[in-house]
């Protein structure tokens, strides 16, 4: 018989399903660049995660990702390790422990042991240690404290201080101030301040009416309330607006208002003459497209929308339903498969840095990088002078991006302007009622102004 105290039994690491949802989204997202907003919805499906859980995990992933950049930080300063010497998998769980400590309202004692746990299945012990004593460092502090700590202040480094403060990366910083006008500017502070922070908000959802197709009032007695500013909006306050027949069927969607605005700015735009054909030259996955189809059939003008990739121009398909003399094709944009001057109205909706759309896609900030701009300025100035050929003298031309970054709109507007084929009109009276719109002739909505994306939109009038 010996006196040496039995071993402790092994117990399983049991991680709870929606911190385990939330560490596989992360670990989906940085190990192959998945959408968070795309895998997890289908992940909590999958595992039939109940409500309640489900709503944790999402505030646990999308609060994770968007301020990934400053935990990151404040780990580092939690260690001697530099921190490129830790494993992504750990600065996952990490970022999820300390979401949880300093912006979440999870009691500090649960948000450590249930990180650990999740750490011991999904890293292994050593490594658990680890994240607890680290985890355990950053709960002595709130988070105004750790963001005091480590931020540059603002008097040295304006740009660092607030890329810290407000998680963004600094190269978005300066991008978002220079086309905000404000940089350089000190009372424009407080307005780079919100747009940052309205950047880590999630927005609420809107919902667009397809005209023609279903009445705002059954959207509200569906439990949505009246949009801001699109004639076509609603609100939903709260719940899943698949839940609504209307959006099953395709009548209504999923459409942020500032996509609704500048499709109905473009529909609006005075243009001489009778019309037949409209063009949507960048369509998927048919946001706008399904609005304009819904316009044009009451105007009994026929829309061809184009999309590149055969997914998306099937998800095009569907947002234009069963509407008759409209066309989906799927094509390069570039190379134009119809007679120049042949549309009354041509929308170039570009692919773009999505700089004005941060809210919605946590992850896009890290992943972004500044040589995207200059590669994707080519493809925007190919597809807008593709656009500006397309329209009829006289017609008119929505050049519009997801990104208020100024080498992305007016910079690749005033170069297609020096071809001379084309000339800008004011697109402020098209937003009747929406304040801000600065001193034009194109507009920039905000998220912090409007309550939308950052969507651009410049308007051209194809000379005769
Ligand atoms: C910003 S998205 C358009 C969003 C869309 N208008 C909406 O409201 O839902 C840009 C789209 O252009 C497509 N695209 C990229 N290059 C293209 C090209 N050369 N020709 C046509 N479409 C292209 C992308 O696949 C992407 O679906």
């Amino acid at each position: 018989m010996t006196n040496a105290p039995a071993a402790r039994p092994y117990r399983r690491p049991r991680p709870d399903a929606a911190r385990l949802a939330a560490y596989d989204v992360l670990h989906a997202v940085g190990e192959r660049d998945a959408y968070a907003n795309l895998v997890l919805p289908a992940l909590l499906r999958e595992r039939r995660i109940i409500p309640r859980d489900a709503a944790f995990a999402t505030e646990l992933v999308h609060g994770t990702l968007r301020r990934q950049g400053t935990y990151d930080r404040i780990v580092a300063a939690c260690t001697d390790r530099p921190i490129q010497e830790i494993d992504p998998p750990v600065l996952d769980v990490l970022a999820l422990g300390v979401h949880q400590l300093l912006s979440m309202r999870t009691p500090v004692h649960a948000a450590v042991s249930a990180t650990v746990e999740l750490a011991r299945a999904v890293l292994g012990d050593g490594r658990a240690k680890f994240v607890n004593a680290i985890l355990r460092r950053v709960s002595k502090q709130d988070l105004d404290t750790w963001l005091r700590q480590i931020a540059p202040p603002y008097e040295d480094d304006p740009e660092g201080h607030l890329a810290v403060l407000h998680s963004h990366p600094r190269w978005i910083v300066q991008a978002l101030w220079d086309a905000l006008g404000a940089r350089g500017n000190p009372h424009d502070r407080a307005a780079m301040e919100a747009l940052l922070a309205a950047d880590n908000l999630a927005p609420v959802i809107s919902l667009v009416a397809r005209p023609g197709r279903v009445e705002l009032a059954e959207l509200y007695e569906a439990g949505a309330t009246p949009g801001r500013w699109s004639p076509y909006a609603a609100t939903l306050p709260e719940g899943d607006p698949a839940a609504i027949k209307a959006i099953r069927d395709g009548r209504a969607a999923v459409q942020d208002e500032g996509s609704q605005l500048v499709a109905a700015a473009l529909a609006n735009a005075e243009v001489e003459g009778a019309e037949s054909r409209w063009l949507d030259l960048c369509a998927g996955p048919g946001g706008k497209a399904g609005l304009l189809a819904a316009i044009a059939t009451g105007r009994d003008v026929s829309l061809l929308a184009v999309e590149r990739r055969h997914h998306r121009a099937r998800l095009v398909r569907n947002a234009i339903g069963h509407l008759t003399h409209h066309q989906v094709i799927t094509a390069d944009g570039t190379r134009p498969a119809w007679r120049p001057g042949s549309f009354d109205r041509v929308i170039a909706d570009v692919p773009c840095s999505g700089l004005g759309a941060l809210r919605r896609r946590p992850e896009s900030r890290w992943r972004r990088k500044p040589e995207d701009i200059p590669e994707l300025g080519e493809l925007q100035r190919a597809l807008l002078r593709t656009a500006v050929a397309a329209a009829r003298p006289g017609g008119v031309i929505a050049y519009v991006t997801c990104s208020p970054h100024p080498a992305e709109t007016r910079v690749v507007v005033d170069d297609i302007l020096r071809a001379d084929e084309a000339e800008l009109i004011d697109a402020r009276p098209l937003f009747p009622g929406v304040p801000h719109l600065g001193s034009g002739p194109d507009v920039q909505l905000w998220p912090h102004l409007h309550g939308t994306d950052a969507m651009y939109l410049a308007l051209l009038r194809r000379r005769g």
